[in-house]
């Protein structure tokens, strides 16, 4: 990507922090001068910076949004992010200037649930590790049970999160899997009314519970105040004993150094881990190495498909509301606030 800028003083002026697929950067520049830069990359930084003061709109994912950038950016209207996690916007700043916030729920769910139930499928089965053994040469006589990995068909998940992204993945496993499933969030779904599929199917049950009872736990809850650090040493410790724990939510809801203790001392059989407290993972973590953390580099919606349709609705959206129309993926927080 190369930073870029369209002059022409009197148009209103939006600025993309992230690469925007030609087709929605060229319905952009239709309508709006748009600058192109990522203030990820350095080579970008000024003219992210420089863009600042003139944007009306910034639509982009993976850069946290500061209340300093806020600062510099005076006329801005509308925030669209790439993403349905809004962890990165500084959500009490926004709604005190009277900035939209939008982002891309329901594009990704179902691509969201298959990467965290292959992840449970990769971690129980050892999928990544044997497959290594036979690239690697390893693969010279039948293997033995200490290669051996744990059914995943019959066993019970405790999914922490019951929204799009739980809804779904609990459709595979109970639907696809023959799992008892247990859910915790913020208050009981009315499973009747939004997954009648699911009814008897599955229970929500107090955090305790979940942890203790679930064979397999899958995160995939948004990061907030409450969420953050909600796996922990004495959440991990009431965990079955040789349970795997799956995040497919956010790095910064696990104590990583808790999980690390919790594998080594044989409470925990395995993790999967799609995301990480910092991104990308440093070269030293001792997630990268684990033999028995299975870890992807945050690939939850990163399909073809489905990263087109975010950004395809992520470009309505913002130029929805920049004209002022009520957009489909408008962040509104519920009664609880976040
Ligand atoms: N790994 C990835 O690439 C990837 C992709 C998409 C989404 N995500 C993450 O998944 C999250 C969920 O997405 P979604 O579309 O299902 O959201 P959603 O809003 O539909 O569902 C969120 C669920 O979490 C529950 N929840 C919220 N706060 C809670 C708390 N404090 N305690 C217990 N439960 C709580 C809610 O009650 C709800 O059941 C996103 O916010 C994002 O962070 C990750
Ligand atoms: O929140 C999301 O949409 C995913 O994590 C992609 O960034």
């Amino acid at each position: 990507m190369s930073v870029s800028a369209f002059a022409s003083p009197q148009r209103r002026r939006v600025l993309v922090f992230r690469e925007l697929p030609a087709q929605q950067l060229a319905l952009l520049q239709a309508q709006y001068e748009v600058t192109v830069a990522n203030p990820r990359l350095p080579a970008h930084q000024a003219a992210f910076e420089a863009a600042l003061p003139l944007a009306e709109g910034m639509i982009g994912s993976s850069v946290p949004i500061t209340e300093a950038m806020l600062d510099q950016a005076p006329h801005l209207k509308v925030i669209s992010s790439i993403s349905v996690g809004v962890d990165n916007y500084p959500l009490a700043a926004l709604r005190s200037r009277g900035i939209t916030l939008c982002h891309t729920p329901g594009v990704l769910t179902e691509t969201t649930a298959d990467t965290v139930f292959a992840l449970i499928m990769a971690s129980s089965r050892r999928l990544v590790e044997l497959a290594l053994h036979v690239r690697e040469g390893h693969w010279q006589r039948n293997i033995d049970e200490s290669l051996f990995g744990r059914d995943v068909h019959g066993k019970t998940l405790g999914i922490l999160g019951f929204g799009r992204i739980g809804q779904a993945l609990a459709r595979r496993a109970a639907l696809g899997f023959n799992m008892p499933v247990l859910y915790h969030a913020r208050r009981e779904v009315d499973v009747a009314q939004q997954a009648p599929e699911l009814l008897g199917r599955v229970q929500h049950r107090p955090l305790d519970e979940v942890l203790s009872q679930a064979d397999i736990v899958a995160a995939v809850l948004p990061l907030t105040p409450a969420t953050r650090g909600l796996m922990n040493e004495a959440t991990f410790a009431r965990m079955k004993p040789g349970a795997i724990f799956i995040n497919g939510a956010r790095g910064a809801i696990v104590d990583e150094a808790a999980l690390l203790r919790a594998l080594d001392s044989g409470t925990l059989a395995a993790a999967g881990l799609d995301v990480f407290a910092t991104e990308p993972l440093p070269m030293d973590s001792p997630l990268r190495q684990h033999p028995r953390v299975t870890a992807l580099p945050h690939i939850g919606s990163a399909t073809h498909e489905t990263r087109e349709a975010m950004a395809a609705m992520a470009t309505r959206n913002l130029l929805k509301a920049l004209a002022g129309e009520a957009p489909e993926g408008l962040y509104a927080e519920g009664p609880e606030p976040l």
